[in-house]
């Protein structure tokens, strides 16, 4: 992270909080975020024209290349003057908080907010608001944010910056003159709304002279240096050489650097109330150091932790496994160093009969499930097979006991009372003309239908309570395909309920294959059962013997295929000849083979298995959409 030659300019500590100036940027994804801040980096000269690259602030290759920000940073930016009674003219200090726009990422976003007193809501001119801007929409206005709006890609031909100005104001009150018209590709306004900014976010208030409490917003680990913890100072100062404590877990470090990110890191004399910047401790694991949590000082501890911390919880799980099993150790390793990195990484060991040994792997949401995978396999060469997605169900007993299932083959087979599974509610936005289509898929995937409201003449909000499990799969897919696109959806977890929840087992010749068992709701178990039997056999190569392929409820078979066996030629010797010898010869097969099938095992090519529990194109559309 850090170069040598810039870790030791050191800046003079505490800027005065009136003079700072904390915000975000919150937008859909695509709409511009990155590149406007890009721009503004430039415009306040904390980058050099020749330094400068596309995506400044994104550090990572997946987020680069894919476009998407992952790891929320923060920037600090010299911009206006301020005018100190006697003293010198000095710029405003304004401190840009980034944050992922995406919903698996809720959680980050949120404690980013709480960081900032004012939030630029970027809206494409081109597209106006989408699901994701409406959900850290309301998130910032909960959190009490000024709230700034802007529309950018004034310079796009499509752009309909008046109609979606209208829209704005309609959604955050006020005037649709005072939304702001920037390019973030051309510049054009980003100067204004640097303005704005000084002028309409709040300064920081805090108590100096109060014990120190430092909010967590972000923690990476980087590998020279250890976790780099980025804080928000909201009483007292933090300082070099101080011991701080971590008041989540009470654990204690010494703080051997701290500094501000401006864009590089720059180390200061400490920091005061309102000022946003980075602690390195020494500590070598992200959970040592958790987002949410709030930093205090070990001589002068505050009695009250900052409201709001909450551990991030996996809601979706897949099993990873290894290809080649002999890289098994290598796929251990490398999520042991990507779970340095990634406090809501959780695995744990599995095995099973169709893969082998593997891990099942607990993530925030589908892009998080495939962000992780895409690591592994590009940054440790890894070939990875992952299993279907499934969500967290909470099974009790008729006895009272509970289970809880993150695995489809963990699922207890004896007398079940009751089974519930995760909830969210979804905000879904699209032209009004697809209101039909919309809810006749929420509808199909159980979904229960909360309130609809016009945005403007054409664009609907509509909310639906789903079950997560409906919506892991390819919900996304489906709903951008029949809404030619047009439709965005964002959703946030909303606790548990009960539905009726039965096990899908596969069975090869009898035998169950792990793999392939899926929890799903009653009256769908049929519709999977066909589905997979009809998969299996496509892809199953024929034996000497005959293979059921049968999906089952318990013990009920509720769909059958067979894969035919190979039939040899017999007859291919006998030319004309007597019938009675022909018959005679076919028979003899048919004995040899009902050998055979009581013998014989189903040889199933790997490769067959990686074809049907291929969940490629599962998730993370929305990234691969916007590639194109
Ligand atoms: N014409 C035009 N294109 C823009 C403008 N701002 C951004 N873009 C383009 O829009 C696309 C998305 O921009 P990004 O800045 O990556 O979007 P983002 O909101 O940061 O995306 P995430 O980081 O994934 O949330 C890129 O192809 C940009 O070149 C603009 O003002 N005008």
């Amino acid at each position: 992270m850090p170069s040598a030659d810039l870790s030791t300019r050191i800046q003079p500590a505490a800027t005065p909080p009136e003079l700072i100036r904390n915000f975000c940027i919150i937008a859909h994804i695509d709409h511009g975020k990155s590149t406007l801040a890009d721009r503004m980096l430039q415009l306040t000269g904390v980058v050099e024209p020749r330094a400068m690259r596309a995506q400044y602030l994104d550090r990572m290759d997946i987020e680069r290349e894919r476009g998407i920000t992952i790891k929320s940073q923060a920037v600090r930016m010299p911009w206006g003057t301020h005018e100190v009674e006697g003293g010198p003219v000095v710029p405003h200090a304004l401190n840009m908080i980034d944050t992922p726009g995406h919903v698996d990422f809720t959680y980050e976003v949120s404690r980013s907010l709480a960081a900032c007193e004012g939030a630029v809501l970027l809206v494409d001119a081109a597209q106006g608001i989408e699901a994701q801007t409406l959900a850290n929409l309301y998130l910032a206005m909960e959190n009490e944010l000024e709230i700034i709006p802007v529309l950018n890609k004034i310079d796009l031909p499509a752009a309909q910056p008046e109609k979606y100005a209208e829209e704005i104001a309609k959604l955050v009150g006020g005037d649709p003159e005072d939304v702001l018209r920037v390019s973030g590709k051309t510049g054009e306004g980003v100067e204004v709304l640097l303005d704005r900014i000084v002028e309409r976010v709040p300064a920081p208030t805090g108590d100096a002279d109060a014990p120190a409490r430092a909010m967590i917003f972000d923690s990476v680990y980087d590998t020279y240096r250890g976790v780099v913890t980025y804080v928000r100072v909201i009483d007292g100062s933090l300082n070099p050489r101080e011991r701080i404590v971590m008041m989540s877990t009470r654990a204690t470090h010494e703080l051997l650097e701290i500094g501000v990110i401006s864009p590089e890191p720059i180390v200061t004399k400490g920091l005061g109330v309102g000022e946003v910047g980075y602690l390195i401790t020494g500590v070598k694991d992200v959970r040592q150091s958790k987002v949410g949590d709030t930093v205090t000082n070990m001589a002068k501890p505050a009695s009250e932790a900052l409201s709001g911390y909450s551990d991030p919880k996996p809601m979706v799980f897949s099993g990873l496994y290894p290809v080649d099993g002999s890289d098994y150790p290598t796929l251990r390793d490398a999520l042991d160093k990507l779970k340095l990195n990634d406090a809501a990484l959780n695995y744990e060991p599995e095995t099973s009969v169709a893969l082998g040994f593997g891990f099942r792997v607990g993530f925030l949401g589908l892009l998080h499930l495939e962000i992780v995978r895409e690591r592994l396999e590009r940054e440790f060469d890894l070939d990875l097979i992952s299993t279907a997605p499934n969500v967290v169900y909470d099974v009790t007993l008729e006895d009272g006991t509970p289970v809880k299932v993150t695995n489809p083959s963990e699922f207890p087979g004896g007398k079940i009372k009751t089974v519930s599974e995760p909830i969210v509610r979804a905000t879904i936005l699209a032209p009004s003309e697809f209101v039909g289509t919309v809810m006749s898929l929420c509808n199909d995937r159980r979904g229960q239908m909360n309130g609809m409201d016009y945005l403007s003449e054409d664009r609907v909000e509509l909310r639906f309570t789903l079950p997560l499990a409906e919506i892991v799969f390819d919900f996304f897919d489906q709903l951008k395909s029949r809404t030619r696109g047009y439709a965005s959806l964002d959703y946030e977890p909303s606790g548990d309920q009960v539905a009726e929840l039965v096990k899908v087992d596969i069975l090869l010749q009898g035998d169950q294959v792990d793999a392939f068992s899926a929890i799903v709701h009653k009256d769908k178990a049929y519709d999977y059962g066909v589905m997979m039997t009809a998969k299996l056999k496509e892809i199953i190569p024929r034996q000497q013997f005959e293979v059921p392929i049968q999906a089952a409820v318990g013990a009920r078979v509720i769909a059958r295929e067979t894969v035919r066996a190979m039939r040899k030629d017999v007859l291919a010797k006998c030319y004309g000849g007597d019938i009675s010898r022909k018959r005679k010869l076919l028979e003899k097969q048919k004995e040899g083979k009902k050998r055979m099938k009581n013998i014989g095992s189903v040889e199933v090519p790997k490769d067959a298995f990686i074809a049907a529990l291929s969940s490629d194109g599962v998730g993370g559309k929305e990234t691969k959409d916007k590639k194109k």
